[in-house]
């Protein structure tokens, strides 16, 4: 597959409502290159220096870039993009010189471009993910180490939906639960609930780049054993009883399959459900409801909102 970069040079406040921007219009990842990053004090978190290379960063202002695959709609996803920037302006946001550029770049120049930007990152309470080409010593000795080579599948880790999520399999996995994972991405949720204790995991995506490196990431964790990864639509042709789903999945996707996520669940099972904007959380949260669950919490990260339900 081909990939196209776009990258927008903004100011610092536009990074967040631009991030949303391109992730809403379908990118994988946004990388964002802030001078600020070369001043940034790393050693103490991760007992490593990172080496950046300078050049790659703007002298004012900070550049976010995407990755949107090459397709019929490219042209249309872009001129959008570039329409709801120029929208934030009127909601008193300064997006500085807002030069957009786009660039075609090949499967191998996009894997390694991630790889500059990506680094360890505690993530939560008790998981940190690392890159599987760093070299880290965990800082205690109960922490979770999720390596992870996202490859070109979506689920870096590091997503505030997929942090939302892992956050919530922490409160809600138990020893010897089943969990299904409804579109798995790299495979970081269903590693994360076979680390927590579940002892077997459903992980599901449509697309097989994911189904490939969801299976290279459950190897590479030694957890193969407990997750199996299959590629499926949703919850399609699906007739389980789990302990937990887990979903990060856009609110339009989420809608299509409430029904099917209570009918997969058990009795006192929970559905969490990630990668929501904060405009379609009440809309969600009436489906969960309409399908038989009850709200047990709304959680909330740079206006992304991720809800854990439960079948009483
Ligand atoms: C936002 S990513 C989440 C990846 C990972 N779970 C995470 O939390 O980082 C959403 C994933 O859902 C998958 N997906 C989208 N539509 C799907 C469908 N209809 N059935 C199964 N998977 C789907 C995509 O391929 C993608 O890997």
């Amino acid at each position: 597959m081909k990939w196209s970069e776009i990258s927008i040079h903004t100011t610092n406040e536009a990074i967040e409502p631009i991030s949303n921007i391109l992730h809403e219009a379908g990118a994988s990842g946004v990388v964002i290159e802030d001078p600020f990053e070369l001043e940034k004090e790393r050693e103490d978190q991760f007992g490593e220096i990172y080496q950046l290379n300078p050049g790659d960063y703007p002298e004012e202002g900070v550049i976010v870039k995407a990755y949107l695959p090459v397709n019929s709609f490219l042209g249309e996803t872009v001129e959008e993009i570039k329409q709801a920037i120029t929208n934030l302006v009127k909601f008193n946001i300064d997006i500085g010189l807002n030069q957009v550029t786009i660039s075609e770049v090949n499967e191998e120049e996009w894997a390694t471009a991630w790889k500059k930007y990506y680094n360890p990152v505690k993530i939560s309470k008790k998981f940190t993910i690392v890159p599987t080409w760093e070299d880290y010593q965990p800082v205690n000795s109960d922490e979770l180490i999720i390596e992870l080579d996202p490859g070109m599948a979506f689920g870096t880790g590091t997503h505030p939906t997929t942090v939302m999520c892992i956050q919530a399999l922490e409160r809600t996995v138990k020893k010897g639960d089943f969990v299904i994972d409804v579109g798995t991405g790299s495979g970081v949720l269903s590693i994360a609930a076979a680390m927590l204790g579940a002892s077997e995991v459903k992980a599901l995506d449509l697309d097989e780049v994911a189904v490939n490196a969801a299976r290279l990431n459950t190897k590479l964790n030694k957890v193969h054993d407990v997750v199996s990864v299959t590629q499926n639509n949703l919850l399609n042709e699906m007739e389980l009883q789990a302990d937990v789903v887990v979903a990060n999945i856009l609110a339009e996707v989420i809608l299509l399959f409430t029904n099917d996520a209570a009918k997969n669940l058990k009795k006192g099972g929970y559905f969490i459900a990630s990668g929501i904007i904060q405009q379609k959380k009440q809309q969600v949260k009436d489906a969960i409801i309409e399908a038989g669950l009850s709200i047990e919490e709304t959680m909330l990260m740079e206006d992304w909102v991720a809800i854990i339900a439960k079948k009483n």
